[in-house]
């Protein structure tokens, strides 16, 4: 049933619409991430679901509640409806344990001290309690700056690319823990970032947005085996354009490397991963140059190679 309901919102700014009629029904608990690139209305989306920006048209539900925007309500946002973007803001001169218990200042003394120590244990920030943030990496800054909206125990967690500050390996882990802590606490959470791999670690259900509109929802097997757009294969790996073929395309993983054949190419490029090299291969007719995997490492830049697929693996896609 839905919980958190975002209904045909639209958002116009002078020069361009940012958002076409985006709907969306979340059920309590239920987490979803938004993927879509830069300029493709996804701040201003968190910003209008979290009551922070006014929408040109459509509303946002929270149970049976309306929430409001800024021109409708004197002090904009809710308690319910938390949003986390990347530019967090703690006090600099207070300490970490301060600054978690900041949005608690008008509750109870003991719920407050009960409920800031339980975000510390929860987010491994106890040690750090006495520390000013300055004195915390930015991983630690931004799990205190989560600890902080959480504090108020939100209904909803919007999550605006919190994370782009962090390294990878950092982001995986922060990801991982906050996972567990908002299933555990049935939080309802929209995260929107431009980093599929991000997505897919937090949420199992992917909504792709592009220029304010929604063009795929599924689950990470559905997009990357039926993608409906270039933007949308792309997210997944590099896609080939088939010369002669305006609209179809190859994955590097779905080429293989040949040494008799029709298309032809020399390798210009190597590098060594994992489970494959990654092969850059100019095409000898049209020039263009396509990424292939080279699982038995078998080929070297200057090398002739000649590329095949089977026709099952061509995406056919548009926009
Ligand atoms: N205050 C504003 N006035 C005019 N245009 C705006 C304003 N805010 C955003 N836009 C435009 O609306 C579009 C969507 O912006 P928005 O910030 O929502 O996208 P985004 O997907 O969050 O982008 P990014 O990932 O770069 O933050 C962009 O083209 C942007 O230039």
């Amino acid at each position: 049933m839905s919980y958190f309901s975002l209904r045909k919102l639209t958002k116009a700014y002078a020069s361009q619409t940012a958002l076409h009629e985006f709907s969306l029904d979340l059920g309590k608990g239920e987490m979803i991430a938004v993927v879509g690139e830069s300029g493709s209305g996804k701040s201003s989306l968190l910003r209008i679901a979290a009551g922070l920006l006014t929408q040109s048209s459509g509303e946002v539900w929270l149970g049976d509640t309306r929430i409001l925007n800024p021109k409708e309500k004197l002090v904009a946002g809710y308690d319910e409806i938390k949003l986390i973007h990347q530019d967090y803001q703690l006090s600099p001169s207070t300490t970490i344990e301060e600054n978690i218990a900041r949005p608690l200042l008008l509750f109870d003394p003991g719920y407050r001290k009960a409920r800031v120590e339980k975000l510390l244990m929860q987010f491994g920030l106890d040690r750090y309690r006495d520390r000013l943030p300055r004195n915390l990496s930015g991983g630690q800054q931004q799990k205190v700056a989560i600890a902080q909206a959480l504090a108020v125990e939100p209904e909803v967690l919007l999550l605006d690319e919190p994370f782009s500050h962090l390294d990878t390996i950092q982001k995986h882990r922060l990801i991982f823990e906050l996972k567990e802590l908002l299933q555990e606490s049935g939080t309802t959470v929209i995260f929107v970032t431009h980093d599929l791999d991000d997505a897919l670690r937090l949420t199992d259900t992917i909504l792709i947005l592009q220029k304010g509109k929604v063009v795929q929802k599924g689950n990470s097997r559905e997009l990357c085996l039926h993608p409906k757009t270039r933007y949308v294969a792309r997210l997944f790996s590099p896609i080939n354009l088939i010369p002669g073929r305006f609209d179809s395309y190859i994955r590097p993983a779905d080429v293989r490397l040949r040494t008799k054949g029709e298309l032809l190419g020399h390798v210009v490029d190597q590098r060594f991963l994992v489970h494959y090299n990654s092969l850059l291969v100019r095409l000898k007719d049209g020039g263009d140059v396509w990424e292939v995997d080279d699982p038995f490492r078998k080929y070297q830049v200057g090398d002739r190679v000649y590329l095949h697929f089977d026709e099952e693996k061509v995406l056919v896609l548009k926009g």
